[in-house]
């Protein structure tokens, strides 16, 4: 098992509970949608599972282990075994796309290695072939802060390809790209997960990417589980009550409505 969450509650300093009462087990190689509304605690979740917030009450197992029970070295241990893929990603801006992506592995690397990675790349063929999975092979040069939006996310995702964690946690890792690039960029995510038998954990936005490539979806809302179902199971009842006093309809990548005929392919995943 990856990860186990029993009655898990996280308070934001001087706010209110973020996430309440979460109770989930996601077994090693699951790979799972966590959708829900602005504010639902999709990010928190995320950012707890990373061991980035220790949660304010109830239990959390991470790869086996309960990550606020080890040392600092332990601690910095388990992290190097976690890849995350921040919303925005935080890459120093003059950093090049090569090293952005060599980054992914400092945490496994012998310091010297790590050090020498920092003045000059170590592994430029490593770092090609992941950003080529994500075309942007051209780029491997570039500076950080010459690149757009979407291509700093792809970046990101690009360091998590290389780095090869145990857990992929990706936190609306695709909400800058076109629906092209979103499919794309989700497909290269679950290969991956799916080659190497890890689990992946992403929040998405856009419900038509979570019911297209996930075999499992949990909708959160107000910080806690509405729902955790199969995609097939995710009916327009509970997408309506998700969202409800969003919008008029459940978000999705191109701006389209969820359209019945569509939806019948959509929810069945294209990895299972
Ligand atoms: N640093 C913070 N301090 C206080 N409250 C916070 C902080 N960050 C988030 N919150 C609150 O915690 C709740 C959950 O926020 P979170 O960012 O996890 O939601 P989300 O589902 O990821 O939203 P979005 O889709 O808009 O990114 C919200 O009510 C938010 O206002």
């Amino acid at each position: 098992m990856t990860l186990r969450l029993d009655e898990l509650e996280f308070h934001h300093p001087g706010g209110r509970a973020a996430l309440q009462g979460i109770s989930l087990v996601i077994q090693r190689g699951e790979r799972v949608a966590v959708i829900g509304p602005s504010g639902a605690g999709k990010t928190t979740l995320l950012r707890v599972l990373a061991t980035g917030l220790k949660p304010t009450r109830g239990r959390l197992e991470v790869l086996g282990v309960d990550p606020w029970r080890l040392g600092r070295r332990g601690l910095r241990r388990l992290r190097s075994r976690i890849g995350m893929v921040h919303q925005s990603p935080p890459i120093p801006p003059r950093q090049r796309a090569v090293t952005a992506v060599l980054a992914g592995r400092l945490g496994r690397w012998p310091w010297w290695k790590a050090l020498a990675s920092l003045a000059y790349p170590v592994d430029i063929p490593g770092a090609r072939a992941a950003l080529a999975r994500l075309d942007l092979e051209e780029h491997l040069f570039d500076r950080c802060d010459r690149l757009s939006g979407g291509q700093l996310q792809r970046v990101a995702v690009a360091r998590v390809l290389y780095q090869q964690p145990e857990l992929v946690l990706a936190d609306e890792p695709v909400s800058s790209l076109d629906p092209r690039l979103a499919d794309r960029t989700i497909g290269e995510l679950h290969r991956d997960a799916q080659a190497r038998g890890v689990t992946l954990v992403a929040s998405l936005h856009a419900v038509d990417l979570a019911l297209r490539w996930f075999p499992r979806v949990v909708g959160l809302k107000d910080g806690a589980v509405l729902f955790d179902l199969p995609p097939v199971r995710v009916t327009d009842g509970l997408l309506q009550a998700l969202y409800a006093g969003e919008a008029a309809t459940p978000p999705t990548q191109d701006g389209r409505p969820l359209a019945t005929p569509v939806r019948g392919i959509a929810r069945r995943p294209l990895c299972s």
